[in-house]
């Protein structure tokens, strides 16, 4: 299956907790890291009062489960320091699961897709990225929104990502 994670960080050396978390993520043995979006700053949106974001959004083939990759992802939230003080409040790192298989899911553990994706444009910009060239049928709606997605008002590229998944190494 292919999964879309967006990823946040505005704690600390953020480059570095977004890359280790995708290194991670691509270390698992059912799950590959086939492709990363640039990383954008962005100022913070919810809880504003907080240091700018630095985010990005990957694409992943996986035999895990949608429910199993989230608690994936939660356990690399852990590893990575993230603590869960202020609603929206400073992460070191967030991982959110956006699309897995085009499927939808309205469980109270997993919604899909992610449920305020739509309205971010720090998760739409850099999905972008990624996402142009899947041919999946049914992802036209989220390309065509996220390629309408020109309020980048608040995002800016902050570095190009070259992420070489034969190796499982950023290049650059
Ligand atoms: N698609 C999803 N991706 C990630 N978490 C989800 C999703 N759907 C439901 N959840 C639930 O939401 C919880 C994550 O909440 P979290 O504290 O990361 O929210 P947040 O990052 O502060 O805010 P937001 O959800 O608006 O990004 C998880 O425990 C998870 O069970
Ligand atoms: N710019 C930006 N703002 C946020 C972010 C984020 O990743 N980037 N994550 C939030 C909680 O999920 C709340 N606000």
């Amino acid at each position: 299956m292919t999964a879309y994670i967006g990823l946040g960080s505005n704690i600390g050396d953020r480059e570095a907790y977004l890359k280790q978390a995708i290194v991670t993520l691509h270390l698992q043995e059912n799950l590959e890291v086939i492709r990363c979006s640039s990383i954008y700053e962005t100022d913070p949106v919810g809880f504003v009062d907080q240091a700018s974001f630095l985010n990005m959004v990957i694409g992943v083939n996986t035999s895990l489960s949608a429910v199993e990759l989230l608690r994936l992802m939660l356990h690399v939230e852990q590893q990575l320091g993230r603590t869960r003080d202020v609603r929206w409040g400073p992460r070191t790192v967030d991982l959110d699961l956006l699309i897995y298989d085009n499927g939808t899911s309205e469980d109270s553990e997993l919604t899909l897709p992610h449920p305020r994706m739509h309205e971010r444009q720090f998760v739409l910009v850099p999905l972008l990225d990624v996402i142009q060239e899947d041919t999946t049928p049914g992802l036209e709606t989220v390309q065509l929104m996220a390629s309408e997605a020109t309020g980048r008002e608040g995002i800016q590229l902050w570095k190009r990502t070259y992420w070489h998944s034969e190796s499982g190494h950023f290049v650059n």
